[in-house]
């Protein structure tokens, strides 16, 4: 055993003319909280776009504990143990909370549609084991209070912690989070951190993040991976890429005064 719950290895993606994301090798130790930082247009997403097979990458390989992923549909990647949110919500705002996560939980349900049409008892026992697992996901990111809340009426933070409950009710060995601080006050990202960090405490799910909010990103993670225009330029512990000259490089290259690094949040060199 490696120790690496995923090894991608030299992926490329090309859109067109456009090379997004440039023979990129990265590895994910197993119980990990790693981020993947980079200005705009990094190739950040489309990253994580390939691992979770919504992309077929040009060329390189994804396993995921020893299994290649490449070629897999974006259902089959779920089913393999790879969850994800997004960047920007997707909820079912005409949804409970505890609706959105059982639609989450349909990847592990056992019933058919034809089950689902003759109401059998497979049915409602698959049924009744989402609505339980639900409820559990809901405790655990601490929204058991809005269970038959409409999503759409949860405050932003909740709506993206019920994100993050509707991913991990695939009973995922890997959580992919894009951009999980975005629009968050600074209380709902001190709440988001200490989630992120009982998701991988408790639940032993490694999480990989993409995310602009700096502080965050040097505070949580155990390793750093830094792309830009789609090669990875830097890898290494908060501090080794904080202080790496070619990461200072790609943010003020691209006008970091007001921009990626945040105005307070900029790397200290
Ligand atoms: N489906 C697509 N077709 C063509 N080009 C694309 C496609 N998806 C992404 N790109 C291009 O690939 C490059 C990388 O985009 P990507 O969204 O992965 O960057 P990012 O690092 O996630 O950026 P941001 O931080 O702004 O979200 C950009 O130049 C983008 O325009």
């Amino acid at each position: 055993m490696s120790g690496n719950i995923l090894e991608v290895t030299g992926v490329t993606k090309v859109f067109g003319g456009l090379t997004a994301v440039n023979d990129v090798t990265m590895n994910i130790p197993e119980r990990s909280i790693i981020s993947v930082i980079g200005p705009n247009g990094a190739g950040k997403t489309t990253f994580f776009n390939m691992i979770t097979g919504i992309y077929q990458p040009t060329s390189g390989s994804i396993r995921l504990a020893g299994r290649e992923l490449v070629g897999l549909r974006p259902d089959q990647v779920t089913e393999a143990g790879i969850a994800r949110t997004f960047q920007n919500i997707r909820l079912f705002s005409s949804m409970t909370s505890e609706e959105n996560i059982m639609v989450g939980r349909h990847s592990r349900l056992k019933s058919t549609f034809v089950d689902a049409m003759l109401r059998t008892k497979k049915f409602h026992e698959s049924e009744q084991e989402a609505r339980d697992a639900a409820r559990i996901m809901l405790d655990f990111v601490g929204l058991g209070k809005w269970r038959n809340e409409l999503a759409t009426n949860l405050p932003y933070g909740d709506q993206r912690k019920l994100e993050i409950a509707r991913a991990l009710a695939t009973t995922p060995q890997l959580i992919l989070l894009d951009e999980p601080a975005a629009g968050m006050n600074p209380r709902e990202t001190e709440d988001l951190k200490a989630l992120i960090r009982r998701i991988r405490d408790e639940l032993g799910v490694t999480v990989c993040l993409i995310e602009h909010d700096m502080r965050l990103v040097m505070t949580l993670s155990e390793n750093i991976t830094v792309l830009d225009y789609g090669s990875k330029i830097s890898e290494g512990l908060p501090h080794q890429v904080r202080n790496d000259p070619r990461v200072m490089e790609a943010y003020l290259g691209r006008g970091a005064a007001a921009g990626e690094y945040g105005k307070e949040e900029r790397p200290h060199v």
